[in-house]
């Protein structure tokens, strides 16, 4: 559904995209990670024609984004990071306002915005001047906005940043939604549990280049870890040959494994006469996967 070539951009001589490879398949919920500055907002606007590269080529749905800009915004909705509306407009004049853009006959257009603000949790504020909106309902209205043209891939830069917890976890009850619904999902955020709990794809962004990108669960494969508590304290050279790596935490061990060992472990530590207090499966973590990205590409 997205495919970038070479895409490249810079400011000035300042490299802000360097030869990006993005490759985003229909339906998917791409998670776009990377440190602040690292291009991410670059990269969406460049991919929502409203920025030129410097080289390179993009494609969404199989239309030219440089040649047919107006075209791929039909089919893309977008919720930037910081929404802008008209203060002295409603919420609904303000959707109605936008609604024009995409040619939505009137009638039809009414319907659309009404259902949209039940959609996004606002009708209770349809006739409220924007100008009073908070921060978290602004971003609520945007994502409305996002999906007035009923778009097939909809980008969204950091969406839940100016939300409460309630509102971050509608936002991903709704992003799910929407993939359900079929609609390809380009998602850039900070936050790593949200793109952990809602990203099939993800891709790691660092000063412009794409280092890592794969499905969430082969990229953290191999990466088990098992928590092991026991009383007396464990000896760590039983458990020595099931694991790559051993880290000790206060009273716990940590063993870093290529696949779940917890049958063998839990038989080892009966034989040796341990009282198990916990035995558990640590999730594989995306914050390592980041963290060790980032840590590499800083040396
Ligand atoms: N118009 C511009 N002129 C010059 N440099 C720019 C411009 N826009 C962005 N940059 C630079 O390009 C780099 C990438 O910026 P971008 O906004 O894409 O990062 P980001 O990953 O979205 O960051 P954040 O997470 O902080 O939103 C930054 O170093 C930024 O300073």
């Amino acid at each position: 559904m997205i495919e970038t070539e070479n895409l490249t951009k810079l400011y000035g001589n300042f490299r802000a995209l360097d030869n990006l490879n993005l490759y985003i398949e229909e339906n998917e919920i791409f998670g776009f990670l990377g440190p602040n500055g690292a291009g991410k907002t670059t990269t969406i606007n460049l991919l929502m024609g409203m920025l030129q590269p410097t080289s390179g080529k993009i494609r969404i749905s199989g239309i030219d984004v440089l040649r047919n800009p107006l075209e791929v915004k039909k089919i893309c909705g977008y919720l930037p990071e910081n929404v802008g509306f008209y203060d002295n407009l409603t919420a609904k004049q303000n959707l109605l306002y936008f609604s024009e853009f995409y040619k939505i006959a009137k009638g039809e257009a009414v319907k659309r915005v009404d259902e949209l603000l039940e959609r996004v949790g606002l009708n209770y504020a349809a006739d409220k001047k924007v100008g009073e909106f908070s921060k978290g309902m602004k971003q609520r209205l945007g994502m409305a906005q996002a999906l007035l043209n009923d778009p097939d891939v909809i980008f969204l830069d950091e969406p839940t940043s100016g939300l409460d917890p309630k509102g971050a976890a509608d936002f991903r009850k709704l992003i799910r939604e929407l993939a359900g619904e079929g609609k390809t999902i380009f998602f850039s955020s900070h936050i790593l549990s949200e793109v952990k709990e809602i990203c099939d794809t993800i891709g790691i962004i660092l000063r412009g280049k794409l280092i890592v990108r794969g499905k969430l669960k082969e990229l953290v494969k191999g990466k088990v870890k098992v928590l092991i508590e026991t009383q007396p304290a464990l000896n760590e050279s039983l458990v020595k040959h099931l694991a790559s790596k051993i880290e000790l935490n206060g009273s716990k061990v940590i063993l870093e494994t290529e696949e779940d060992c917890r049958a063998e472990l839990s038989k080892i530590l009966c034989e040796n006469g341990y009282l198990i207090k916990e035995l558990r499966l640590m999730e594989p973590g995306l914050e390592e996967i980041y963290l060790k990205v980032i840590e590499e590409g800083e040396l």
